[in-house]
């Protein structure tokens, strides 16, 4: 028997999704959800997709999970519970999310000690992401130490950015010195996203130029020009670029100085106000944009201005991407907004006929888990949506680096 089966791990600030697949046929066997860690009403869903605990279905445990390390356990036990644990022979590694490689890590890597304490030292510039991803490692690795580990980075398919993209415009040696550079984030996602908007298009990945928008709680843009990265809207953290569910995107600098001179506020308390109070939910105090999309519907004035905003910055995402690829030939909608929200995708296009940009409402209304178009036939560009899989993509990143 060849063990075919690979553990993902996907490590966020205060959830970890996983899933558990078999690489012969790319098939889910698990696939799990840990939400609300470190507060009293954490939650663990479980879904056992093959097996004799399948007929059950979802299984919900709630109660407090203190950390990263006690959820991954719990993960352990439930896998366990229906003969999918780590212990399996089947399983021929874990496949895990790391958000920040710096610029030392452009490839799926086998984790070693060395590479480890690579990961852990990028904590600084990725304080939300990385130490999850690092607990993820070591708690696999106590679990079961003979199995590969490999890291796939969100940082990776935008390390071809040229370097005059990924440059800030600041004094070069103080950027050298820090690591100051734009890296750019979920690029797992751009890279499956713009790969299956080709496929959709019948077009070589070569032929196509997609600008990709990935619309989660984190949320990015990206301009790919052939199948390679030339430009993503996140920089040295995930914090620049679009508004966000909680963080604020692009903002003068000088709004640091100022709430710190005239604020009077520490560097950790503006870090925690832009990346955690900003956003749609600095705006309006919601950051799900289901809750700001109903409020705003009902005229809620501060919701209808957080979705305006929201609506703003994407739209100049937009503009500027097709002025950076000059040819564009799809515009790819990805990630929990822009899968399911029909009226984000009518919002952000609405009015960009002069782009080649334009819906289909018919089309645009239906939802599907299916990557499917949604431009009218007149359109010159086409607009897809495209349901991301993150833990797929990782999946065989992962399978190739192990077998290969
Ligand atoms: N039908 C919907 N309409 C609008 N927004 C939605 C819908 N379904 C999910 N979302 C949004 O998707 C977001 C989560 O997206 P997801 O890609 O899962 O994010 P993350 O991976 O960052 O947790 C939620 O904040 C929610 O607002
Ligand atoms: C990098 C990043 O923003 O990730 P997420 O959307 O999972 O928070
Ligand atoms: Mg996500």
């Amino acid at each position: 028997m060849t063990a075919s089966r690979v553990l993902v791990l996907n490590s966020g600030s205060s959830s970890v999704k996983y899933q558990l697949l078999d690489m012969a046929d790319s098939s889910r066997l698990a696939v799990g959800l840990v939400e609300r860690i470190g507060e009293e009403t954490s939650r663990l869903t479980h879904e056992p997709l093959t097996g004799p605990g399948a007929a059950g279905g979802k299984r919900v445990t709630e109660g407090p999970i203190a950390d990263h390390a006690a959820a991954l356990r719990a993960v352990s036990a439930e896998l366990a519970a229906d003969g999918l644990g780590l212990d399996s022979p089947e399983l021929a590694a874990v496949g895990h999310r790391v958000v920040h490689g710096g610029t030392k890590f452009t490839h799926p890597t086998l984790i070693d000690d060395a590479v480890l304490a690579e990961i852990r030292a990028l904590i600084p510039l990725a304080p939300l992401h990385n130490p999850a991803n690092v607990t993820g490692i070591e708690v696999a690795r106590e679990l079961r130490p003979d199995l590969p580990q490999v890291a796939v980075f969100d940082t990776a398919f935008h390390s071809t950015m040229p370097e005059h993209v990924a440059r800030y415009a600041i004094d070069a040696a103080t950027a050298d010195k820090y690591s100051i550079r734009r890296y750019g984030f979920h690029g797992t996602s751009h890279a499956y996203v713009a790969r299956a908007t080709a496929r959709l298009l019948g077009k070589a990945e070569e032929d196509v130029n997609v600008i990709v928008l990935h619309l989660g709680n984190g949320a990015s843009a990206s301009a790919v020009h052939g199948g390679v990265c030339v430009e993503t809207s996140m920089g040295l953290t995930p914090l620049e670029g679009l508004v966000m569910g909680t963080r604020s995107g692009d903002l003068d600098p000088a709004v640091v100085f100022h709430l710190a001179r005239v604020g009077g506020m520490s560097i950790d308390e503006i870090d925690s106000l832009l990346n955690k109070k900003s956003g749609l939910l600095g705006l309006c105090g919601d950051n799900d944009m289901r809750e700001v999309q109903r409020r705003a519907e009902e005229g809620d004035a501060s919701a209808r201005l957080a979705l305006a905003s929201y609506i703003h910055r994407l739209k100049k995402y937009i503009g500027a991407y097709s002025a950076v690829l000059g040819r564009v030939d799809a515009v790819a909608f990805t990630a929990g907004v822009g899968e399911n929200s029909s009226q984000i995708r009518e919002m952000a296009l609405a009015g960009l006929a002069e782009l080649g940009l334009a819906l289909d409402l018919e089309a645009n209304s239906v939802r599907s888990p299916e990557p499917r178009l949604v431009s009218a036939e007149y359109a010159r560009v086409a607009v897809a949506v495209v349901p991301t899989d993150e833990e797929l993509e990782i999946a065989s990143q992962t399978y190739a680096l192990v077998t290969g």
